[in-house]
């Protein structure tokens, strides 16, 4: 593991009820996998923004809405209604009532969800939901692991965790590619840097890696062993939190 920063960067969650544990990273680092095992561990709920935005962007194309179209886009950005389920062992999302799970992760929504979640109206309406769904899960769940591209930056800034989670590119591809059972491994590793490539680039809430989040390097690492480093470190924010709350 190579780590960077500080895990525990934020107060929100450690303070005050229900800790906020936020894990940024680029496509296929194993920021679902990682947050779900974590969120399982502790009990806490799990959100995935990644599928938020996936949503929109199969509701755009159910709709016939160009996605290229950044003002069509924005225009109809406030009509799917998006319902996100947090339990991290059977998470699921639907747009107007329909499950939406298995099609919001086709090659077609894949290829166009860069360019919906590049939209402010877009970002305005989920980051708003992300942070109400956070704030139901403090009080309700005792906690929350949230992933995604803008979470440590954006979405909960002052979260009790903060986490940056990376993976060489080519063990990125080996992964998804072993995960989509395919061969063309570099096929993959050009699919998965051309949507890093536009998910740091845009100019609303680019992927960025902060100075305060812990940079965890997991080229080297099996998922239970990532799974255990957070919670590793949740433990130890719950920990200082405590001690901090008892001396005052
Ligand atoms: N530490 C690990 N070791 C081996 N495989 C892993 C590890 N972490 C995740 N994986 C596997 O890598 C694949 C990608 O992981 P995951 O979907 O969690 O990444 P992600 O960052 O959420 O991707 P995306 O941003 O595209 O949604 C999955 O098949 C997962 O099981
Ligand atoms: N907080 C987020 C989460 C996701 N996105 C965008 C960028 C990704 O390419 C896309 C799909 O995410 P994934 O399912 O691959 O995690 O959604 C974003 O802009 N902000």
């Amino acid at each position: 593991m190579s780590a960077q920063g500080n895990a525990g960067a934020g107060a929100e969650g450690a303070a005050g009820p229900g800790m906020v544990i936020a894990i940024d990273g680029p496509s296929g680092s194993g920021k679902s996998s990682t947050s779900k095992g974590v969120a399982a561990a502790r009990g806490f709920a799990y959100l995935d923004t990644g599928a938020m935005y996936r949503a929109m962007t199969w509701w755009m194309m159910h709709h016939q809405v160009d996605v290229g179209d950044a003002e069509a886009v924005a225009t109809a950005a406030s009509r799917p209604v998006i319902t996100m389920g947090t339990d991290p062992s059977a998470p699921t999302v639907q747009v107007d009532g329909t499950d939406v799970a298995q099609a919001i992760r086709t090659q077609e929504v894949t290829s166009g969800v860069s360019a919906v979640s590049a939209v402010p109206a877009v970002r305005e309406r989920l980051v708003a939901m992300q942070r109400d769904t956070i704030a139901r899960a403090r009080r309700e769940s005792g906690g929350i692991v949230v992933e995604g591209r803008d979470i440590t930056t954006v979405v909960a800034p002052d979260a009790a965790v903060k986490i940056y989670l990376t993976a060489s590119a080519e063990a990125r591809a080996a992964r998804r590619s072993k995960e989509v059972r395919t061969d063309d491994v570099e096929a993959t590793k050009r699919a998965l840097a051309l949507r890093d490539r536009l998910d740091s680039s845009r100019e609303d809430s680019p992927l960025t890696q902060t100075e305060d989040a812990l940079e965890l390097e997991t080229s080297g690492l099996g998922l239970q062993e990532v799974i255990d480093i957070v919670v590793g470190l949740a433990d130890e924010a719950a920990d200082g939190a405590q001690a901090q709350a008892a001396a005052q």
